[in-house]
């Protein structure tokens, strides 16, 4: 078991682990820089952060959002890179292409290896985070340089360009995801929190499934199932930035892919199980629940 444990390290860990995040910030305190944040301190990593835009958010949806100019974003990355470094780094709401290019430069400038790309393109009241004329900024020059991508199924058909109800099945997320792999990412989890038939063939949907398909380099020849029960609440705001903020402080530890992905998985499964109900919309998670939850429920393969 040690020696399992040992060889998804990597050779070397870095002993300050350290993520810098690049998103939105959620005013209500569930998405975004906000859940990235907690999620990095409930898992033992230093969080570090480059805001893109101020979103005045609550339970109810997206009331505004007020993007910050593009030299804003460029200075906050260069402050925190250029001294403090960042063992992970991740990407949350970019909003416009110009966001997207600065990004994609300055990470690339810096050999940034350990980055997780989640495409946020809406909330969950379907207010866009992204505009849609950087969609092919984002496939162009920052999928190409990811090591893993996290779309959920809406985000997943918007960058494949298929219909929204074309992913009804898991085969059908493996497909999608592989093509998704044809972008130039080393790994895609595709997220399956808003597949909408039942895994077993019945109408209701009994679990939450993600996908994770990793391209020929990467070793990972077959998908990897991350199965756990669905939890019947509402109150799921942040489940995406939590999954993905997850995966980039595990990666900053020193984890391989599969073995963050499982491990997140499991910490964002807690965090749905415990999820408060604060306002009159959709709740938030509760990042700390993996440490009181006894009995957590099953992640499986
Ligand atoms: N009701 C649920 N019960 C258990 N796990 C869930 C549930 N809903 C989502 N998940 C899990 O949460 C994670 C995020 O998936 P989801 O598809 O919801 O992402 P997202 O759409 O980016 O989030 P959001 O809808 O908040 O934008 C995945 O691991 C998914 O399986
Ligand atoms: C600033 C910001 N970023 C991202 C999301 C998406 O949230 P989720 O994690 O629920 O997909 C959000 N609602 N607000």
């Amino acid at each position: 078991m040690e020696d399992q444990v040992h060889q998804r390290l990597s050779p070397d860990p870095d002993p300050h682990p350290r993520v810098l995040t690049i998103a939105g910030s959620d005013s209500g305190g569930g998405a975004g820089i906000q859940a990235d944040l907690k999620t990095c301190q409930e898992l033992g990593v230093f969080g570090m952060t480059a805001l893109t835009a101020v979103t005045a958010q609550n339970s109810l949806g997206v009331h505004a959002i007020y993007p910050l100019p593009v030299e804003t974003v460029e200075a906050q990355l260069i402050a925190v890179l250029d001294d403090m470094g960042a063992s992970a780094v991740k990407t949350g709401m970019l909003l416009d292409s110009a966001i997207v290019r600065i990004v994609a430069k300055t990470l690339e400038e810096r050999h940034i290896r350990r980055l997780v790309i989640d495409p946020v393109l809406y909330a969950k009241d379907g207010s866009a985070l992204f505009r849609r004329e950087a969609t092919d900024s984002l496939k162009a020059e920052l999928l190409p340089i990811a090591e893993i991508v996290t779309p959920n199924i809406p985000e997943a058909c918007e960058l494949l360009e298929i219909q929204p109800d074309t992913i009804r099945t898991i085969a059908d997320m493996v497909e999608a995801a592989r093509s998704l792999l044809d972008f130039g990412p080393r790994y895609v989890l595709l997220k399956g929190g808003h597949l909408t038939g039942g895994t077993n063939g019945s109408s209701e949907s009994d679990e939450a499934v993600d996908v994770l398909v990793g391209a020929p380099a990467s070793g990972l020849h077959e998908p990897i199932l991350l199965r756990s029960p669905r939890i019947a609440t509402r109150h799921t705001h942040g489940t995406g930035c939590t999954l993905a903020a997850a995966i980039a402080a595990l990666l900053a530890q020193g984890r391989d892919v599969p073995s963050a992905a499982r491990e997140a998985k499991r910490f964002v499964t807690a965090a749905i199980q415990a999820s408060v109900p604060h306002g009159r919309g959709i709740g938030s998670l509760w990042h700390a629940a993996h440490r009181h939850i006894s009995e957590p429920l099953a992640v499986e393969e």
